[in-house]
């Protein structure tokens, strides 16, 4: 069937569910079927300004072709002369960040069980040859059942380099990125050792007051694990074998769904 052309008027817009950071997030309803999606308008204005036309072309396809559990889905887009339309999958459940900052952190069952649906989208990405989803919390999204949904494809349009200069945290980029080297799928693995350990203790493990110490720690993979909360022996290992400098030293997704931590707690 030929790709359908939507527009605005196939949809009812309702609440604003929140800002990313080119333009705003919708709740919707298409007309004709009911069903309920995410509109997310971007600005051309906006995309023109940090000349990003060809990286969001190039995201909205990665994004459209990929088909996981765990990845939220983009069903298509359309523009009109100011602003670029994108429909998403809803994820009831909002950031899963939210919920992080509200619980403080994780029970350690939730936190292997995110990490695993992580691993499992991962290793889907990378056989699709997708790496570096910039995966950090306010970049998954749960939906009704707490199923997590990697969510970022949609505004991470920036290349690498810029997203260092924006308003980002480094607290999430492996060693490789923050020197800006060439890097490979391995910094997702790093980035998962990251969220394991953000989910356990409810903070980043490089967390400094500026982002010189933060670059700092984590080219020194300055870790340590402080005594309270009481965290697992499994847990730690888990996170000591992610937050390994060296990326081809890095626990393989395979590895990861194989570790008793996650076995012991997933199935
Ligand atoms: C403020 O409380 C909220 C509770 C739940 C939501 C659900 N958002 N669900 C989504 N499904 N597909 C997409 C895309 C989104 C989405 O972008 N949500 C979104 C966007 C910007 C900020 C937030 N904030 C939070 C707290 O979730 C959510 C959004 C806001």
């Amino acid at each position: 069937t030929p790709k359908k052309q939507w527009s605005l008027n196939d949809f009812e817009i309702g609440k604003p569910l929140g800002k990313g950071k080119f333009g705003r997030v919708y709740l919707a309803r298409e007309v004709k079927s009911g069903f309920i999606v995410a509109l997310k308008v971007i600005f051309k204005e906006q995309i023109e300004k940090y000349r990003l036309h060809h990286q969001l072309r190039r995201e909205m396809e990665i994004q459209t072709s990929l088909r996981h559990p765990n990845v939220l889905r983009l069903y298509g887009w359309f523009h009109d002369e100011k602003r670029i339309y994108l429909i998403l999958e809803y994820a009831h459940g909002g950031e899963l960040y939210r919920e992080l900052r509200k619980t403080g952190r994780l029970p350690e069952k939730e936190a292997a069980i995110y990490i695993a649906s992580l691993t499992q989208a991962l290793a889907y990405c990378h056989e699709k040859h997708v790496i570096h989803r910039d995966i950090k919390p306010e970049n998954l999204l749960l939906d009704h059942e707490g199923r997590l949904k990697i969510a970022d494809f949609g505004w991470s349009v920036q290349s690498r380099s810029k997203r260092h200069t924006m308003c980002g945290t480094l607290d999430y980029l492996a060693p490789e990125m923050v020197e800006n080297k060439a890097h490979d799928y391995a910094v997702d693995n790093w980035t998962l050792g990251i969220l394991c350990y953000e989910f356990l203790y409810g903070v980043p493990p490089f967390e400094a007051e500026r982002q010189t110490d933060t670059f700092r720690r984590i080219m020194k993979v300055d870790l340590s694990f402080p005594s309270t909360p009481d965290v697992s022996a499994e847990a730690k290992n888990l996170i000591s074998q992610l937050l390994v400098k060296d990326s081809s030293k890095r626990l393989s997704l395979q590895k990861i769904m194989e570790h008793p931590w996650i076995i012991k707690n997933v199935t």
